[in-house]
């Protein structure tokens, strides 16, 4: 957003906020002759990092000049507010995508009783949290109200949805970072709606405190040894990124430095590096180093060097032991994953404790974080997943935990499930699906009703596509008998389920 903004673009209006959208953002409608307010001169940047604390709840407005909205009514997107607090909103009324205005909070005339200050100093900067100024039980209750309004506009509006399951304490839930360096050998995170801007990182409250302490060790380590941080516009410097993994259950740790080159001509640094993380984390298991020279910004493994122990640490989830290597896929927040596998089983064992000999679809499989635990429950379990390390590693840990009775194939959920249908020649007993982000879709889900298993249990990281194909089930003969939103990722606005359904009748 350029800050030479023309004042006739911006408006400030007194606003009532009605509600919180999908993306956590709180809405407004600008009516045609609202009154507001327009800038004398120079109008400051639309977007700065937000003035966190008690100076966002106070700042005065500086603006002077009457004015009244002329524009056709539309609806204004406004970051860091809470529904039903009036806000002094300085509004872009440039139309964006989908004709939405933005709108900037200025002020927060009258402050929502579960409004509270945010703990990070980053907030509002960083792209990674959207609801720290959200008390945790105010969080929980959008993210419950959420699901309710996504399952409202298929029509669903008798759906009995649970209590949503949350953390006692949610912060530090993390397993996972992989932080960005900057030029100048500062690890950090992408700066909110930014993948250009890498903002210097001193806390982060989501991470488990051992991934920030390493953030902290590597962070000064590259600086006083002068390594530069990979600049993308020159594709010149060393390191690129840090990727830290630990493990809840075991106190594991994986620390891997992805880079441009080959570590050879760094090995005493390294190795001092090594000392100081062994002598801080008696949980170090492994430091490795990725050569990286390829153009693309996403972490990228050419060559693995493991400098120091091996490459993948061990997390136990749902009784079962996990390998997780950098690369693995794995729930990222731990703690919550036992809360979903554990309702999902929940829901398993109310269906499959009547049936003998039962048959089990897990689609979507992954590394097995449902398959293995579905197997203790059903005569036999195929889990279908398309990326094949997953599938690798999915494989290794049946073998590991020593787990027979499942096998996983390598396809795409729908293709498979058919495929495997044709073997079987009967209907399974049931069928998990934890599909991404997108949904399972048409198709799939079609596939899914053709199967016709009794009961099928939905794990969803979107309720929105959830919704969707759970209005296809209910076309195809199943009914929604329940729902359990879980909270996997507290202070953004995500929020995952599980569902069950039952069939009613052949679709
Ligand atoms: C939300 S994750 C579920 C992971 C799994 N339940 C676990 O915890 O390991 C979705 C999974 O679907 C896989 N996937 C994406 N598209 C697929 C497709 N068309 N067919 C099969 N698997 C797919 C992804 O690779 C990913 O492992």
């Amino acid at each position: 957003m350029p800050h030479e903004q023309k004042t006739r673009d911006v408006l400030w209006v007194r606003a009532r906020i009605r509600e919180l959208d999908e993306q956590g953002y709180g809405r407004f409608r600008l009516e045609t002759g609202t009154p507001g307010w327009e800038w004398a001169e120079g109008v400051p940047p639309f977007e700065g990092p937000l003035p966190i604390g008690e100076e966002f709840l106070r700042q005065p407005a500086e603006s002077v000049g009457n004015r009244t909205y002329r524009g056709k009514p539309r609806d204004v997107v406004v970051p860091y507010v809470l529904p039903g607090e009036e806000v002094l909103v300085r509004v872009d009324l440039r139309p964006q995508k989908k004709g939405l205005l933005r709108g900037w909070p200025e002020t927060i005339l009258s402050p929502h009783d579960g409004r509270v200050l945010p703990r990070c100093r980053h907030f509002g900067a960083c792209g990674g949290c959207a609801l720290q100024h959200a008390a945790y039980e105010l969080q929980l209750a959008y993210k419950e109200e959420k699901v309710r309004r996504l399952l409202s506009a298929q029509g669903m509006r008798d759906v009995s949805i649970s209590p949503i399951r949350g953390m006692a304490h949610p912060w530090g839930y993390r397993n996972k970072m992989e932080f960005t360096f900057r030029s100048d050998g500062i690890p950090g995170l992408h700066a909110k709606g930014t993948y250009r801007e890498i903002l210097p990182l001193s806390e982060c409250h989501i991470a488990h405190p051992d991934i920030d302490r390493v953030r902290e060790i590597v962070g000064k380590w590259a600086r006083e040894r002068g390594l530069p941080g990979y600049d993308k516009d020159r594709h010149s410097g060393l390191l690129r990124h840090l990727v830290v993994r630990k493990a809840f259950a075991t106190g594991e740790l994986l620390v891997a430095l992805v880079a441009t080159e080959t570590p050879d001509g760094y090995a005493s640094s390294l190795a001092e590096l090594g000392a100081e993380l062994r002598r801080t984390f008696p949980g170090l298991r492994g430091l490795l180093w990725a050569e990286n020279r390829s153009l693309s910004d996403a972490v990228q493994v050419e060559r693995l060097h493991v400098l120091e122990g091996r490459p993948y640490i061990e997390e136990l989830l749902g009784g079962f032991r996990y390998r997780l290597e950098l690369e693995t896929f794995f729930q990222t927040n731990p703690l919550q994953a036992e809360v979903l596998v554990s309702t999902a089983l929940a829901y398993v064992r109310e269906v499959l404790d009547s049936s003998a000999n039962a048959l089990v679809v897990d689609l979507y499989s992954g590394v097995g974080t449902f398959t293995l635990p579905l197997a203790r429950v059903a005569e036999r379990v195929v889990g279908i997943e398309v990326v094949p390390a997953s599938v690798e590693a999915a494989r290794r840990n049946a073998a590991q935990n020593a787990v027979a009775n499942v096998e996983f194939r390598l396809a795409d959920a729908g293709e498979g499930l058919q495929r495997l249908l044709r073997e079987w020649g009967r209907a399974p007993s049931l069928l998990l699906l934890d599909p991404p982000r997108a949904g399972a879709g048409a198709r799939t889900v079609r596939t899914v009703i053709d199967a016709a298993p009794e009961a099928v249990v939905y794990v969803s990281c979107n309720p929105a596509t959830f919704a969707e194909d759970a209005a296809r089930l209910m076309d195809g003969g199943y009914a929604l008998v329940s729902v359990i939103p879980v909270d996997m990722f507290p202070h953004t606005p995500h929020v995952e389920l599980v569902a069950l359904f039952r069939r009613t009748r052949l679709g």
